[in-house]
């Protein structure tokens, strides 16, 4: 069985460290983890430390899954691609990566599956350069997946996306994580995309993880003025949805509060072990 745990986990590159001292619990598979906080926290490096891209200390411990070929793939936020193929050739490559190039009838099937179920099957003839963003978006997902990962760190994966895309593809990577029993990771910037898609969500600020547990735990008042210095809170809608209402940038002068991160990174990790 699958599953993740970090122990101490840094990232730098050259001298410059960029994550420190992330210890996480256990991360169960059949789970979505949202990987939340402002830009140049360190969620990228996180990823890429993760998945062995980049240096840094620390142990990536991913249980009983350790041995086995593409468990852990990490696709990039950056998806530009200027390689003259086309779409199906591409996935097709991303699916043989490290492998006989040889394509069995099954793999094609999954290939196929994978393009419908992104709706983008009708893109496999087309030239990747003459993608718009949004498209070459849904064909990395398409890459990434069809390599069949047991962990799966995704960054930013609908940037790019429509409204509809964005709530399709998530819904999507939940019902994979679930139905395959894998582990996925997302780093976001939607916090209410995190709320109704993820189980729960690690927290970066300044390279340092300040909360992990279940998101309606995580994403409160708290975080949105220590984290991403906004003020705000989270309300149910009748459905019982949450979702962050936003009243602007939060005003140190104006503030009697304390910059000081409320959550304690280690009680809630303890609340998302139980
Ligand atoms: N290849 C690199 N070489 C040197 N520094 C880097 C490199 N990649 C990222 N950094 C630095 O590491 C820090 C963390 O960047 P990272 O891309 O991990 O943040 P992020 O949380 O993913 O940000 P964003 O939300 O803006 O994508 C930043 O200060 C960034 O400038």
């Amino acid at each position: 069985m699958v599953t993740l745990q970090l122990e101490n986990i840094g990232a730098r590159y050259g001298k410059v460290q960029v994550v420190s001292g992330v210890t996480t619990p256990l991360i169960k598979p059949g789970t979505v983890t949202a990987v939340i906080g402002p830009n140049a926290a360190g969620k990228s490096s996180l990823f890429k430390r993760i998945a062995g891209l980049a240096k840094g200390e620390g142990t990536v411990d991913t249980g009983s899954a350790a041995k086995q070929r593409n468990t852990i793939c990490y696709m990039p936020q950056d998806t530009g691609s200027t390689a003259v193929l086309s779409v199906y050739e591409s996935v097709i490559l991303a699916a043989k990566q490290g492998s006989s190039l040889r394509v069995r009838d099954d793999e094609l099937t999954r290939i196929d599956g994978i393009l419908a179920a992104l709706r983008i099957s009708d893109l496999s003839a087309r030239n990747l350069g003459e993608l718009s963003g949004g498209q070459r978006q849904l064909v990395a997902i398409a890459q990434t997946l069809v390599r069949d990962p047991k962990i799966l760190l995704m960054d930013e994966p609908t940037s790019a996306l429509d409204l509809h895309r964005q709530m399709e593809v998530l819904s999507f990577m939940r019902d994979i994580a679930k139905g395959q029993n894998i582990i996925v990771l997302i780093a976001i910037h939607d916090l209410n995309h995190a709320l109704q898609y993820c189980d729960q969500a690690m927290a970066i600020r300044d390279g340092r993880m300040v909360a992990f547990g279940p998101c309606a735990d995580v994403i409160d008042s708290d975080l949105l003025r220590d984290v991403y210095q906004v003020d705000g809170h989270v309300e149910y809608n009748s459905l019982g949805h949450a979702h962050v209402v936003l009243r602007g940038p939060h005003d140190e002068t104006n503030s009697r509060h304390s910059t000081a991160v409320m959550h304690n990174p280690v009680s809630d990790m303890s609340l998302a072990a139980q």
